[in-house]
């Protein structure tokens, strides 16, 4: 099997700073500010080509730093990624630019995955088609209503045929009758033998699509496999934790990151 996905040993620093002045500082000055916070630690990761794999853990686990990792948005600190394919990213705020109209952010979307302006202006009806944008093309998307926004950034992405299709949160996002059709639409791509991740909090959602589950816990690979298996482990998880306090679950996560920071 053709392997599309290969990520050996990522790790993503992230720096957290008190305050805007000591991010500068660190910028312009020698000396080092702010604290190092590591998101990810040490994830292996792999994916075949036709994989419709489900990125689970709770708030915070780095399931959206994993997706912009492999979709080449974020750079890993530290490890090795191999990506064959073209990846396209579909998130509720995945990089539409506020100011543009909805036809200047699909050129500027599109232009950037590598498409001639020929080959846009082919797509483009298609794409404000699906989106269901008609007479609102035109308009700065700062304008849109957030159903508006990721119903365009679901239709670009998908648009464009990648060969692995990311979905973070998206579907959350929109009417049941978008839905509908965005479900439609990954199925056609899944028929295809294309690389789909999606990252949701729908247990449901998730055993309806995927056939294997990364579950991340604070920046680590705590199970990665057969998809029932791994939610049936996380809906048990899910449960214990639910039931701590604030506290408790405050202490839980703090352990957890003082194990890789
Ligand atoms: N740009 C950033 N700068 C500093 N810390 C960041 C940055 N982006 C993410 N983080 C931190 O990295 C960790 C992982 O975040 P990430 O958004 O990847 O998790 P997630 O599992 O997708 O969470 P959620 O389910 O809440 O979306 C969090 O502690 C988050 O605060």
């Amino acid at each position: 099997m053709k392997k599309s996905i290969e990520l050996n040993r990522i790790s993503k620093k992230y720096k957290l700073y008190n305050s805007p002045k000591e991010r500068i500082l660190d910028l312009i000055s020698p000396r080092s500010y702010g604290e190092d916070f590591w998101a990810l630690k040490n994830v292996n990761f792999e994916a075949n080509n036709g994989d419709v794999i489900g990125f689970v853990g709770i708030n915070g686990s780095g399931k959206s730093t994993l997706s912009n990792i492999i979709a080449g948005i974020v750079p890993p600190t530290e490890g090795e990624t191999k990506i064959n394919g073209q990846v396209s990213l579909i998130a509720v705020a995945s990089g539409l630019k506020p100011d543009l109209s909805g036809r200047d952010n699909i050129e500027l979307k599109c232009l950037m995955l590598g498409f001639s302006k020929k080959q846009i202006k082919a797509m483009e009806s298609e794409i404000i088609e699906f989106a269901e944008i008609e007479q609102f093309i035109d308009q700065p998307i700062k304008s849109y209503s957030s159903g508006m926004k990721s119903r365009l950034g679901f239709a670009i992405s998908v648009m464009v045929d990648p060969d692995i299709l990311i979905i973070d949160e998206a579907l959350s996002v929109g009417d049941k009758a978008f839905a509908t059709k965005s479900l439609a639409k990954m199925q056609e791509f899944k028929s295809k033998g294309k690389t789909m991740i999606f990252v949701s909090h729908s247990i449901a959602q998730m055993r309806e699509f995927c056939d294997k589950i990364l579950w991340l816990e604070f920046g680590r690979v705590k199970e990665y496999g057969e998809a029932n298996e791994v939610l049936n482990n996380y809906h048990s998880f899910l449960k214990t934790y639910k039931k701590l306090d604030k506290k408790e679950k405050k202490a839980y996560k703090l352990a957890k990151l003082k194990e890789i920071n």
